[in-house]
């Protein structure tokens, strides 16, 4: 059974922006979010581990959607406007067990990840504080 969390943020503006940080540099434990972000813009994506940040222009109406952790986010403040967004995170319930799907390995092949508990896997995400794509060492074998 999977469960959803809605989150309200709220980045207010700063007078420095250079020296503040709305959300730093993540990927969500999520199996999908779903996110409302208002005109202000901020929101950057990071493809793989590689330097450019790629700003996520706001479109009047629309998503934006990230699967899984595929991809890693942080969030820039305005130095002269509030932003607001609304993120809806569809999880696997908390005490789902997590892991690779047996089928998808080649007969003999050992695993990369193990099986975790959801909740012990989020529990360690939010533990750790923002750094990038690292939750899934949590899992490593
Ligand atoms: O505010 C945003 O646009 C992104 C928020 C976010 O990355 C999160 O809540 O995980
Ligand atoms: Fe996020």
């Amino acid at each position: 059974m999977d469960s959803h969390v809605v989150s309200l943020h709220n980045y207010p503006a700063c007078p420095n922006p250079d020296l503040a940080s709305g959300a730093g540099p993540h990927s969500d434990v999520s199996s999908i979010t779903i996110l409302l972000q208002d005109d202000v813009g901020g929101l950057y994506v990071r493809a793989n581990e590689c330097d450019k940040w790629i700003h996520v222009e706001s479109v009047e109406g629309a998503l934006v959607v990230n699967i899984g952790d595929s991809i890693a986010h942080r969030v820039l403040v305005s130095g002269s406007k509030n932003r607001v967004s609304i993120p809806i995170f569809v999880t696997s319930a908390p005490n789902a067990v997590i892991g690779p799907l047996p089928e998808v390995l080649e007969p003999g092949e050992r695993p990369t990840y193990k099986q975790v508990m959801y909740q012990d896997y989020f529990n360690y995400h939010f533990s750790k504080g923002h750094d990038g794509k690292h939750t899934i060492d949590y899992a490593k074998m």
